[in-house]
Formats: C-alpha cells, sequence, structure tokens
C-alpha cells in the first residue's frame, strides 16, 4: 500500500530521511504518525527509525541533541522542527517492567517492528509513501482493533504502561480491544503498579478525554486495571456508573471533577486524591472548585454572591460536570444572572478599604467585615455601586 499524498508534517520530514538513505543508512517513519495519516487523523509529530546508530545521526546532520542517547534516539532539529531519530533496537531485559534495563540495536525495520506494542503502532512508511506492514496492521486498524504484536504476555512484561496504552488508543480511536490482547491485560493487571503514576495518569487522561472514552473505562473496569491506579481498589461499583453516563468528558477538570462526585468524596479527601494522581496544584485547585460548586448547585439555586464567588470559568465548568452528570441544571438562567451582576470581582466595587479609613473606621477586622456586607449589599442589588450610595449605606450603619 502507498500513500500518494502525504500531509505537509511528512513533507516537512522528507529530507531528514533521504539525508539519512544518502549516507548509506535505512530510514522510515514508524509509529503513531503512520497510523494517524492512515486514520486520516491529526498528525502531532512524526518519529523516524533508522540503522544509523546515533554517533552516525549526529554526523549527518548540523544540529542535534542527545535527548535519549541511551535509548538510541537523537533529536535532531532540521528547519525550524526537531525530529526524534531512534536507531533500530530491540529492547531486552525488561527486569523491573518499567524501562528496558539495556537496549541492543539491531540493523533491521523487522526486529525493531516486532517489540512495539500494537499492531496498529506497528507500521512503518519508507521515503515514497509506501508502507510496510509486517504483523498485519494494515487489517487491524480496517477492522478498529487494538492487538498486541506477537504475544500480548510478553509485549506487556515489556513495559506494563501499554496496558493503560491499550484502553487509551481504543477510547482516542473508537478501537475495540482484541480477545487475547484483552485476557493479558485481565491477567497481568498487577504489572501496572511499577509504573510510575504521572506515566499512568497521563494514559488515564487521554483515556477519559477519548472519543470512545466510555466503552475504554469499561474495559479498564472489567481487565481489573483500574485496581492498580490511585485510590480506584475496591470503588468499581461507584466507578461503574461512568460507562453508563450521557456523555463523556471533553476537559480534564470535568473528568477529575467526574471521578470525584461518583466516588462520593468528601470536600477534605479532595486534595489528597488529587496529589496521589500527582496533578498540579492549579488543576487541584479548580477541581476542588468546581465539586464545591456542584454541591451547591445540588442543594439550590445558587445566590447572587455565590455566584459571584465562584467565577465565570468555574461556573461554566462545573455546568460542564452537571450537564455530564445529567444533573437537571438551567444553565442558561444561571450564567444569565451571573452576567447580569452588577460586579464581576472585587476591583469593580465602587470603593475599599482606604474609602472606609477616611469615612472614620479603624483598620481591622471588622472594616473586612463590613466591606464584605458592602460587597454583599451590592451584588444582592440592595445597594447602587456608587461612593454616594454607599457612604449613605454607612451612615445608616
Ligand atoms: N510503551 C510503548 C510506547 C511506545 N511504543 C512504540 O513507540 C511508538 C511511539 O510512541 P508514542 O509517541 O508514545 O505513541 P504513539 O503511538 O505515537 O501515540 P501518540 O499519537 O499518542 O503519540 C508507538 O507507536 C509504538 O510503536 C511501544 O511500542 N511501547
Ligand atoms: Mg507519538
Amino acid at each position: 500500500m502507498k500513500i500518494t499524498k502525504l500531509p505537509n508534517v511528512f513533507l516537512a520530514a522528507m529530507p531528514v530521511l533521504k539525508t539519512l538513505e544518502a549516507g548509506g543508512f535505512e530510514a522510515y517513519f514508524v509509529g503513531g504518525s503512520v497510523r494517524d495519516v492512515l486514520l486520516g487523523r491529526h498528525i502531532h509529530d512524526v518519529d523516524i527509525a533508522t540503522s544509523a546508530y546515533p554517533e552516525e545521526v549526529k554526523e549527518l546532520f548540523e544540529k542535534s541533541i542527545d535527548t535519549g542517547i541511551k535509548h538510541g534516539t537523537v533529536t535532531v532539529l532540521y528547519q525550524g522542527e526537531s525530529y526524534e531519530i531512534t536507531t533500530f533496537r530491540t529492547e531486552s531485559g525488561y527486569q523491573d517492567f518499567r524501562r528496558p534495563d539495556h537496549v541492543t540495536f539491531v540493523q533491521n525495520l523487522d526486529e525493531d517492528l516486532k517489540r512495539r506494542d500494537f499492531t496498529i503502532n506497528a507500521l512503518a512508511m519508507n521515503t515514497d509513501g509506501e508502507i510496510i506492514d509486517l504483523f498485519v496492521g494494515l487489517a487491524d486498524l480496517k477492522h478498529k482493533l487494538i492487538k498486541a504484536v506477537g504475544d500480548p504476555e510478553q509485549r506487556f512484561h515489556e513495559d506494563a504502561l501499554r496496558m493503560m496504552r491499550a484502553v487509551r488508543f481504543m477510547s482516542q480511536l473508537k478501537f475495540s480491544l482484541e480477545e487475547k490482547t484483552e485476557q493479558a491485560i485481565a491477567d497481568h493487571h498487577q504489572l501496572l503498579k511499577k509504573i510510575s503514576v504521572e506515566r499512568i495518569r497521563d494514559e488515564f487522561v487521554k483515556m477519559g478525554l477519548g472519543a470512545d472514552a466510555r466503552a475504554a473505562f469499561q474495559i479498564f473496569l472489567d481487565t481489573q486495571l483500574s485496581e492498580e491506579v490511585p485510590d480506584f481498589a475496591g470503588k468499581k461499583e461507584q466507578l461503574a456508573v461512568f460507562p453508563k453516563l450521557q456523555f463523556s468528558p471533553t476537559m480534564e477538570t470535568s473528568l477529575w471533577s467526574i471521578i470525584i462526585i461518583l466516588l462520593g468524596m468528601q470536600d477534605n479527601q479532595i486534595g489528597k486524591f488529587m496529589r496521589d494522581w500527582k496533578n498540579s496544584n492549579a488543576m487541584t485547585e479548580e477541581v476542588e472548585r468546581i465539586v464545591n460548586f456542584f454541591d451547591i448547585m445540588s442543594s439550590h439555586t445558587p445566590t447572587d454572591y455565590e455566584l459571584f464567588e465562584v467565577g465565570k470559568k468555574t461556573l461554566l465548568n462545573t455546568i460542564d460536570v452537571a450537564h455530564i452528570l445529567g444533573q437537571p441544571v438551567d444553565s442558561n438562567a444561571l450564567v444569565d444572572r451571573y452576567l447580569a451582576l452588577p460586579i464581576k470581582n472585587n476591583s469593580e466595587l465602587a470603593i475599599d478599604g482606604r474609602f472606609l479609613i477616611k469615612k472614620g473606621i479603624k483598620p481591622g477586622p471588622q472594616l473586612g467585615e463590613l466591606l464584605t456586607k458592602i460587597k454583599k449589599a451590592v451584588i444582592n442589588g440592595d445597594l447602587d455601586n456608587t461612593e454616594e450610595a454607599i457612604a449613605e449605606f454607612l451612615e445608616k450603619q
């Protein structure tokens, strides 16, 4: 099979492959970019595999960086783009099921493709746009199947993260999981314990935000992968709601908020949960705000002051969460009410602490309380947001 009209990302990288070939080496596009061009998906970067050793690659290009030279990868800078060029290799002796303890460079592409995770990721493309398909990857693409290359147990022992990658690709590509590959995950889910939380999280998020997140999440539960990730063990029943939701999330904040709500977590447990997953402080704080506001929305119609406090971004994010969870919310009414608030943030208040001091109020906690009282009155529409109206209001205190 040959691709006649190559996307620009490949055309731009073509001189890099040609340079390697002119140096007497073999060079191919490999991995995700070949898969994605065949699926008509957006291609974010291209990976190149070559028979040249890293030192030989470096000699052929003016600018290169030793990004992963131990694993055979050199990053070449060419016409403003960077390309990862990896020497054909096999990965032997994954003692800790994490990273290869050493890589063995090999002379041909076949050996290199053999050690890749899934058949659809084991395709290569040469400078003519010709697809090299040694493991029926093209047929599996057509049948929308995630299938391990060769023996799935071996592939997952080499790198246990691949089990998460399987459900991630299911979700992103809307593919099903081949039976033996699924069975191998179910048999070896414990291997995931060896993998760092950050790597698991990245795959989990891609799964949760993919086009077929709910189907993939079901397999994530069925294979017991869910038992091996932070704070999910023993929570299958609560998590089983996710695949039954009417929609699935498209924002990471929504994904985490939904999981937290399904797990029935208390306010004070959210921080630990988010830290266990190695999420950033910014992500944690926003998720805390969303879950809190979701609770407010579930118990009563938010007051104007609650709308003011939560702010537009978190309001919209919480509406998204409520929508996905199938909670009835009149989102138009809430947004309209927010937009009609007399002020949207503290700086829009006509007065500040200095104004109160000038009016004879002593600095201290009472001043703060008075300021809040004024702000609430303005937000509720009981007080005009002008110096005059506020001065008059003060006289009545
Ligand atoms: N645990 C892994 C990770 C990667 N690969 C191989 O390395 C390629 C590139 O890896 P990566 O960029 O992580 O994944 P992609 O398949 O390119 O997917 P994405 O579009 O998300 O980058 C994969 O296609 C696959 O051939 C693998 O065999 N095992
Ligand atoms: Mg990639």
